[in-house]
């Protein structure tokens, strides 16, 4: 029997539970079959990495979490928060940058201190100046920002994110990258991530998917231990920040709980 369950209020798992959990889940268009018997489980804490053809299901998988997608057969289970960010940051025009952001607490028990969140949470994705821009002022690694900020505002236990780095130049990604990396740090959510870049997924990811014509091809599931991720690589490390820096991109700061995250994956 199909089956949709988000549980927004359920703050008190133990740290073996999942933050998504789905099971057989098919999903058609017409005589189109989309989605085959997918199963996937999303720990807490984990980056996970979504990959896959065009056209292969991944925006449809990642809706159905959201619940924006129906789920006519299998089960779908969420516990816990999501917020999620688009490839295109979907900026109502006619808002403020603050209002945007703010505007995923409109129905949530953080209502009344909407703008102090939203304000906060600009501020951690380094868009303090920003806050009473339109957004047709703003460049699109900006816009990007900001559409994180709306997704992390709720202080999700899962964050989704469907190719959001896609449509951004190359160093602007690289920027992002790091940003999501320090925040997926901070926050210590899980994150699913939808791209069609291996790279990107082997930079960023504990967990390596692949979707195949609708089909999870667990034969290509991939768990990265944290050394090997590219940043990392002690080869690689020192010549790449140079670059990062002669470039004008910040490189990442050494990460004070890298021993807590380092067992998490790791093979
Ligand atoms: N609402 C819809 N109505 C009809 N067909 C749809 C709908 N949503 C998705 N599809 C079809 O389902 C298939 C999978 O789409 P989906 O967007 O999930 O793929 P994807 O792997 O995310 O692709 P891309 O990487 O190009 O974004 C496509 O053939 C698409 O045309």
């Amino acid at each position: 029997m199909a089956r949709l369950t988000t549980d927004p209020t359920t703050t008190d798992r133990r740290p073996t539970d999942l933050v998504a959990r789905v099971r057989r889940h098919n999903r058609s268009f017409g005589s189109t079959h989309v989605l085959r018997e997918v199963d996937l489980d999303i720990r807490p804490g984990e980056f996970v990495a979504l990959l896959g053809r065009s056209g292969c299901g991944k925006s449809t998988l990642l809706r159905s979490l959201t619940g924006l997608d129906p789920v006519p057969a299998g089960e779908v289970e969420v516990h816990g928060r999501t917020g999620v960010a688009f490839q295109e940051p979907r900026l109502l025009p006619w808002k403020s940058v603050r209002e945007n952001v703010a505007l995923a607490l409109l129905n949530t028990e953080q209502r009344d201190r909407r703008h102090g969140l939203a304000d906060e949470t600009l501020a951690e994705v380094g868009l303090t100046e920003k806050h009473d821009a339109w957004p047709l002022q703003l460049s699109g690694g900006q816009a990007q920002r900001v559409s994180l900020a709306r997704a992390l505002v709720s202080n999700p236990e899962l964050l989704l994110l469907d190719e959001p780095f896609s449509a951004l130049d190359a160093l602007t990604r690289i920027e992002m990258h790091q940003l999501v990396i320090e925040l997926w740090r901070r926050h210590s959510m899980a994150i699913l991530l939808v791209t069609h870049d291996v790279d990107e997924a082997l930079a960023l990811a504990d967990r390596l998917l692949v979707l195949d014509q609708g089909r999870m091809s667990h034969a290509w599931e991939i768990t990265i231990p944290r050394s090997d991720r590219a940043p990392s690589r002690p080869e690689i490390a020192g010549p790449r920040a140079e670059i990062l820096t002669a470039l004008g991109v910040k490189p990442t700061p050494p990460n004070p709980n890298r021993a807590a995250h380092s067992g998490r994956g790791a093979a």
